[in-house]
């Protein structure tokens, strides 16, 4: 199919009108254009080319038509048209409007367009003028009489019309477009046994045949449907003066000729075949413009022009291109909003598990209080009664209705996450595609786009598009790291509840021992000596100014409150609202002023670990997990032999409490008194011998606001002459630091108790009655509260009640933490003898076990 064919009756006109007329318009619109004559010899081709002075061909024809488009829109532009004539004999260039000049060579300009060095170009826009030009031009083409034509054209011969167009409204637009025109009469292709070429006839044959045989195979390239094919141009001058005709910038108009006769069948066929293979070549089409405009493609023009294939290619090309930025874009912009919802949604969750940890903790203090106030009763009854009246567990606080919302939203926000996670995923395998075919298309305009002009346009355009992609994706990052931090806010929230707990722990665990009168080990009297000289200094562990040492060059964690505002907090935690309110006040990012340096303190290896992490998940909540290492000295400070240690707890385990008062160290029993405790809290009570521990069981809870309650002991306590102030530690190896601890809830949130502060025992001896016990080694010794089992006996007459301790069991993943002592279960028997583990465990160094009591009566402590 072509589209249209001629036969011998139609006219110049006709064939004009056909098959160039149309490029004119492009022409002075900026679009390159080429018509050129191809055909065996003597077939018509420079008749239609060229023509007759009466019946004048496409050259002129064109000329007169371009001239006329000129004139009509000279108002608004202002034209300028060259024109040069050359052809292409024997692989030679010769100017046909100068055939003095010699032979002329090829060149290709820095826009990568090829030009004729050395070209006369002749500016006129008279068409007489062309035509004289042109005659005279073409009696100069090589022409030999030859047995097929007797006037055959040895050579291709190139009409070059260049027109230069610029408004000449040139405040409102300085556009400049600049477009060719080529006209090309080639040489009839032959076969020497037709023409009966010899010599030099037949030497020009070859080569005529040898041009368009690489015009030839470059219609071959070109019409290859991938297009991937190597077009070589270089094989003769022809192909490359007709590269940008070919394959580049350029509307293209072949005319092929054949003869009717059959005896020129083969020929005929054969320049069908290479016509209908050009007619598949597909280049690309644009108006040239110089210098570049933001405008790409005059609206009206393009309307006009929108039916030629090579500038529907064209904007096919780019439209490819913006759309697959576009969707990159799109996609990028989903995976933003995906990754915004995500974090939203882990906030969210952050903020859930604060509220239910917030009431774990706060129905711990209410057992806790609880509790005390059953110690209160039990105390100042008969034993009968209180194991009869008694319930032996808190009563059960239902959960409000804020908690168990946090609950139900907790299951809906990960299922959530979970389709966020999936839609990510699909987002992040769409955007690899798209940028991938994005990328292909980039690859793709170096062989599409001839024009410098066309490709410097559309790389700017994909060089924009890839900066918008960049700048969603800084974009995208910024907004994720403001919700990390934002996020990190809860983490350290969630660390800030655990220290609350661990201090709780250690403020009731200490109750504990005191109300028991227990014996701690040194090392761990030393841990809790460090502690409460924290408290006291009002300085961390890792304060730079801390003389304890442990946290010199440290960095201050800069984003968290102290841990004695922590444990203040805890100690004055007197009702929900002031926990509430901590809760919902974000901590701040910023270092703390320098000066206020309750509220700044050195992280620990872990929490810097933390800080650093992008692991947002909160910490889990263990006894004797991240958070009590937080709280831990330095090696070092901690140092104990505990092998020393477990042989000498074991003998005085072994022994009867008897034994144990006799021994010639601190005894570690108490009296068998029952009423013992209530002794402790009169006054005047029996001052305790040293090496005990002080058996008052209301020591005071320092308030680290108030200096008053830090005072030494040692110097308040002979003006108040009441029991529990002698001096502990006489036989000790070293200084007894002060120690104070929160009996009650009652204590805890006031600095100014009547009781007096307890004192502990620093003796080797006391130490030497403790041995750590293997959490291992006792089925119903737990440290990590898994799973929860009695720590304590029921207690026997005459001893004050043990303490039930209660963790708070978290229900929610970071971990449950329960070391409970319900002395209702059965796992340890009334006086049951203490196992020993095989090992000794120094990472948890707060169990214990020791006798109190008198005769059988053995405690077992936690
Ligand atoms: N349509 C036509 N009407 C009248 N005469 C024609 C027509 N086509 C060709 N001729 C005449 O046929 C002869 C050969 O034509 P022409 O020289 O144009 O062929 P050509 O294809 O250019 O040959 P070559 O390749 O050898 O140069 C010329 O004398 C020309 O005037």
């Amino acid at each position: 199919m072509f589209d249209v064919a001629f036969d011998y009756s139609a006219t110049q006109d006709e064939v004009y009108r056909a098959t160039t007329k149309g490029l004119i318009e492009g022409l002075i619109s900026g679009y390159n254009a080429t018509v050129f004559a191809y055909g065996p010899t003597g077939c018509g081709k420079t008749y239609t080319m060229l023509g007759t002075d009466r019946e004048p061909g496409i050259y002129v024809r064109t000329l007169n038509d371009l001239f006329h488009a000129i004139e009509e829109t000279s108002d608004d532009m202002q034209y300028s048209v060259s024109m040069s004539y050359l052809e292409i004999y024997n692989e030679m260039i010769r100017d046909l409007l100068n055939p003095s000049s010699g032979f002329l060579d090829l060149r290709e300009d820095s826009k990568g367009e090829i030009q004729v060095a050395g070209i006369t170009e002749v500016s006129t826009i008279n068409a007489r003028e062309i035509m004289e030009l042109l005659v005279k031009g073409n009696k100069q083409r090589t022409q030999e009489p030859t047995a097929a034509n007797q006037t055959s054209s040895r050579s291709h011969a190139v009409l070059q019309v260049a027109v230069r167009q610029q408004s000449r409204c040139r405040d409102v637009l300085q556009e400049v477009r600049f477009a060719r025109l080529f006209m090309i009469d080639l040489a009839g292709s032959e076969r020497a046994s037709q023409t009966q070429n010899r010599g030099q006839r037949l030497k020009e044959g070859a080569h005529i045949n040898r041009s368009l045989l690489a015009l030839g195979n470059c219609i071959n390239a070109l019409s290859e449907k991938n297009g991937n094919k190597y077009v070589n141009y270089r094989d003769s001058k022809l192909t490359r003066l007709l590269k940008d005709s070919l394959g580049g910038n350029s509307r293209t108009v072949m005319i092929a000729h054949i003869s009717p006769a059959s005896s020129a069948f083969e020929e005929s066929r054969n320049t069908l075949t290479y016509a209908d293979r050009a007619k598949s070549i597909r280049t690309r089409c644009s108006a040239l413009r110089s210098p570049l405009t933001p405008r790409l493609t005059p609206s009206a023009e393009v309307q006009a022009h929108s039916s030629l294939q090579g500038r529907a290619e064209m904007d096919q090309l780019r439209e490819q291109l913006i759309d697959a930025f576009r969707q990159q874009m799109e996609v990028r912009r989903s995976l933003m909003e995906l990754e915004n919802s995500n974090m939203e949604i882990q906030i969210d969750t952050s903020k859930h598990l604060l509220t239910i940890t917030d009431w774990e903790q706060e129905r711990s203090r209410r057992a806790r209080k609880w509790r005390a106030e059953r110690r209160k009763e039990s105390l100042s009854k008969e034993e009968s009664e209180k194991d009869s009246d008694s319930p032996d567990s808190p009563p059960d606080i239902p959960e409000s209705q804020e908690v168990a919302m946090a609950r139900e939203n907790l299951v809906a926000l990960m299922a959530e996450q979970k389709k966020i996670r999936k839609q990510k995923v699909a987002l992040e395998r769409r955007f690899r595609e798209q940028r991938e075919r994005a990328r292909r298309l980039e690859e793709l305009l170096p062989r599409r786009v001839s024009s410098e002009e066309q490709r410097e346009v559309l790389g700017l355009l994909c060089k924009v598009h890839e900066l918008e992609i960049e700048n969603a994706e800084m974009q995208s990052h910024a907004l994720l790291k403001d919700n990390v931090i934002r996020h990190k806010n809860f983490v350290v929230q969630r660390f800030e509840q655990h220290r609350h707990l661990c201090d709780e722990i250690i403020q009731q665990q200490r109750q504990f021992i005191n109300d028991h009168r227990l014996l701690v080990p040194p090392h761990l009297q030393e841990l809790y000596d460090l502690y409460t000289r924290e408290l006291d200094s009002g300085l961390g562990y890792d304060t730079p100014s801390a003389p304890s040492g442990g946290g010199a060059g440290r960095e201050p964690l800069q984003d968290v409150d102290s841990d004695q505002e922590s444990v203040r907090m805890l100690a004055l935690d007197t009702g929900r609202g002031r926990a509430k309110a901590r809760r919902h006040t974000l901590p701040p990012i910023l270092p703390e002023p320098e000066g206020d340096s309750n509220r700044v303190f050195k992280s620990s290896s872990h929490t810097r670990q933390m800080k650093h992490s992008v692991v947002m998940t909160p910490p889990p909540i263990h006894i004797n997990g991240p958070g009590h290492q937080e709280l831990r000295p330095q090696p070092q400070e901690s140092m104990l032999s505990y092998s020393h240690l477990s042989g000498s707890v074991s003998s005085q385990l072994d022994s009867s409490p008897e034994s144990s008062e006799n021994g010639a160290d601190a005894p570690l029993s108490r009296r068998a008194d029952p009423q013992r405790g209530e002794e402790h809290r009169s006054e005047g009570g029996p001052r305790p011998r040293p090496g005990h521990l002080d058996p008052c069981p209301c020591p005071r809870q320092p308030d680290p606001r108030n200096p008053k309650s830090r005072e030494p002991l040692s110097e308040a306590r002979p003006a108040e002459g009441g029991p529990g102030t002698s001096r502990h530690g006489a036989g000790g190896e070293r200084a007894s630091p002060e120690l104070r601890h929160a009996t009650s809830d009652d204590n805890l949130s006031s600095s100014t108790g009547d009781g007096p502060a307890l004192r502990l025992s620093q003796s080797k001896a006391a130490a030497q009655r403790f041995r750590p016990l293997d959490s291992t080694s006792d089925p119903h010794l737990h440290i990590n509260g898994q799973p929860p089992a009695p720590l304590l006996r029921p207690q026997p007459r005459g001893v004050p009640p043990l303490t039930k301790i209660r963790l708070p069991q978290h229900g929610h993943p970071t971990g449950p933490t329960a070391v409970t002592s319900d002395p209702s279960s059965p796992g340890l028997p009334l006086g049951g003898t203490h196992r020993r583990g095989p090992h000794l465990r120094p990472p948890q160094p707060l169990l214990y076990v020791t006798t109190s009591g008198t005769g059988a009566q053995r405690t077992r402590k936690h």
